[in-house]
C-alpha cells in the first residue's frame, strides 16, 4: 500500500484532465545557462501533490521535476488524489521524477501522512514540498513524524480559489492550521506574497518564486492585420472564475460593430452543467458564428500559433496563470484582467492589454484597440516573448525553488539572497506594478 499503486488501480478522474505540453523547446539562452552555474545543493525532495488534474499547479510541479536536477536536486512526487499526474510522469520515464501514490480516502484521512513517512525512510528524502491545503496537512504531519522540514508553495489565494464558498472555507482553515511548523513559503506572485504576509506569515519566511515556462516559439506563417480577421484564444480548464462569460459578452459588442473577431475556446469544461450554461449564453447572444470550440488539447503551442492574442478574463483567484506565460513564450500578446499576479507579467500596452475584471465593456475596449491597430501587434508580440525569456523561464523558477531548499537545508553554494524575491526573478518583478488583490 506504500507506493506505486499503478494509476489503473484508481478510479478515473471525475472531471476532464489536462496533459502537458509537448516539447517545442529551443536551447536555453546564455542567461539561462548562467542560472545553473553556482548552485548545486545535492538534496532529495519529495513533493506532496494532489495529482488529480494536469492544470496550472501540476504544470509547475512537472517543470520543477524536470529542471531541479540542474541544481543538484532530485525531486520526486507523491500524489494524494487519484488522477492524471502519475500517468503523465510515467510517460516521461522518470526523467521528470519518480511518482509515488498514497491516496487519501477523505480530505482528513491522515493515514497518508504515515505512508509519506514510510516513503521518506525508504528513499531518503530530506525535505517535503506541499502545494495545496490538502497536501499541506499531510506534509505538516509527516514532517513531525519523520523530523524533516517542509516547505509550502502558494499557487492561489485559497480563500477565493473556487466558486464553492464551503470548499474555500475548509481549505482556508486547513491551510492556516497546517502552516505552523512550515519552514518556508514560496508564492507564485508578489501579490500572493503580500497576501500571505497580511494573513500572518513572517516576512522572512516568504519568498516569491515566480512561475516559469520553457522558451518556445512555434513558427508563425500568418500575422494579423487591422481590418482583417482576428483570432482570440482562451486556454483554460473552463470553470466560472476564469470569466468566459465576460469575453462572450465582449464578442457580442464587437460583432455589433462588425469587427471580425473570433474566439477559440481551448480546454475542457470542469462540468457538463457549466458547458451547458455557456452554450445557452452563446445562443442567447447570437455569436455562434464567432466561436470555435477546440476542447482539450495536449499541444497548447500548436493552438497558440493559430491565435493572434490570448484572452484570459479571470474574475479572481489567480496566482500567476501559466497560460499567460505560455502565450508570452510563444510570442502571443495577452489580453487579460487586472487581477492578482497577472499584471506582474503583463503591462497594459506592453506585452498585452489589461481590462478590469467582470467588465465586458473594458475587455471589449482592449480587444478593439488591438484589432484596430492602435497598438502594433509585432511590437507587442516581441515584448511578450522578450519578457518571458528574461523573467519567467522554467529554469529561473527551478533556481528560485532550489535557493529556498538551500536555505532551509543549510546546503549548497550560493544559497538564498536576502530579500523578498528569489534570484531568478528579482529584477524582473521589482520594476512591475503590483496587482490589486481582489476581495471577492
Ligand atoms: C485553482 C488553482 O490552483 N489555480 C492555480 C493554477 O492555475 P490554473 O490551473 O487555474 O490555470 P493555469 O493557466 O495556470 O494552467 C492551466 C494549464 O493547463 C494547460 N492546458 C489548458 C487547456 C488545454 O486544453 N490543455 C492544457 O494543457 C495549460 O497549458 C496550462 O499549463 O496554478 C497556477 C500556477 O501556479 C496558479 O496561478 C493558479 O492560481
Ligand atoms: O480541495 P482539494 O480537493 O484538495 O483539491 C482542489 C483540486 O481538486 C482542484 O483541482 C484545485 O484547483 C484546487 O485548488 C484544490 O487543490
Amino acid at each position: 500500500m506504500l507506493e506505486n499503486l499503478t494509476p489503473s488501480s484508481f478510479a478515473g478522474p471525475s472531471v476532464p484532465v489536462l496533459v502537458p505540453m509537448p516539447t517545442h523547446m529551443e536551447l536555453p539562452s546564455q542567461s539561462q545557462k548562467d542560472l545553473k552555474r553556482d548552485l548545486q545543493i545535492n538534496a532529495k525532495v519529495l513533493h506532496v501533490v494532489n495529482g488529480e488534474h494536469f492544470a496550472g499547479a501540476e504544470r509547475v510541479q512537472s517543470h520543477l521535476g524536470r529542471c531541479l536536477p540542474e541544481f543538484g536536486v532530485t525531486a520526486d512526487f507523491v500524489c494524494v488524489k487519484p488522477g492524471m499526474f502519475p500517468d503523465v510522469l510515467a510517460e516521461h520515464n522518470r526523467s521528470w521524477g519518480r511518482c509515488h501514490t498514497a491516496p487519501m480516502k477523505s480530505r482528513f484521512d491522515m493515514r497518508t501522512a504515515f505512508h509519506v513517512r514510510d516513503l521518506v525512510k525508504a528513499y531518503g528524502y530530506e525535505l517535503l514540498h506541499a502545494h495545496t491545503p490538502r497536501t499541506a496537512l499531510i506534509a505538516s504531519a509527516a514532517s513531525r513524524l519523520c523530523r524533516i522540514p517542509w516547505v509550502y508553495h502558494v499557487h492561489s489565494p485559497v480563500a477565493r480559489d473556487s466558486a464553492n464558498a464551503w470548499n474555500n472555507r475548509i481549505n482556508h482553515f486547513i491551510e492556516k492550521v497546517s502552516l505552523y511548523g512550515c519552514s518556508h513559503l514560496m508564492t507564485v506572485s508578489e501579490s500572493l506574497r503580500l497576501e500571505t504576509i497580511a494573513k500572518g506569515a513572517s516576512e522572512s519566511k516568504v519568498t516569491v518564486v515566480h512561475n516559469g515556462v520553457p522558451t518556445i516559439r512555434p513558427k508563425r506563417d500568418q500575422f494579423p492585420q487591422p481590418g482583417g480577421r482576428w483570432v482570440l484564444g482562451m486556454v483554460a480548464l473552463m470553470r466560472p472564475r476564469k470569466g468566459l462569460e465576460v469575453v462572450l459578452e465582449s464578442l457580442a459588442m464587437l460583432k455589433a460593430e462588425a469587427l471580425d473577431v473570433v474566439l477559440r475556446i481551448i480546454g475542457p469544461f470542469e462540468t457538463e452543467a457549466y458547458r451547458s450554461e455557456i452554450e445557452e449564453m452563446i445562443h442567447r447572444l447570437d455569436i455562434a458564428d464567432r466561436i470555435e470550440r477546440v476542447g482539450f488539447t495536449n499541444d497548447v503551442p500548436a493552438e497558440l500559433v493559430k491565435t493572434d492574442a490570448l484572452v484570459l478574463p479571470s474574475l479572481f483567484g489567480e496566482g500567476l496563470p501559466m497560460v499567460v506565460l505560455e502565450a508570452m513564450a510563444a510570442a502571443v500578446p495577452v489580453i487579460a484582467t487586472r487581477v492578482e499576479g497577472t499584471p506582474e507579467a503583463v503591462t497594459d500596452g506592453g506585452e498585452g492589454l489589461l481590462a478590469e475584471p467582470r467588465d465586458p465593456v473594458s475587455l471589449a475596449k482592449c480587444i478593439r484597440e488591438l484589432v484596430s491597430g492602435k497598438f502594433d501587434w509585432v511590437t507587442m508580440s516581441e515584448a511578450a516573448y522578450k519578457r518571458q525569456t528574461e523573467c519567467f523561464s522554467d529554469l529561473a523558477m527551478a533556481r528560485g525553488t532550489a535557493e529556498v531548499y538551500a536555505k532551509v537545508l543549510g546546503k549548497g553554494v550560493g544559497g538564498l539572497r536576502e530579500g523578498k524575491h528569489s534570484e531568478g526573478s528579482s529584477e524582473c518583478a521589482a520594476s512591475r506594478p503590483l496587482a490589486a488583490t481582489s476581495s471577492d
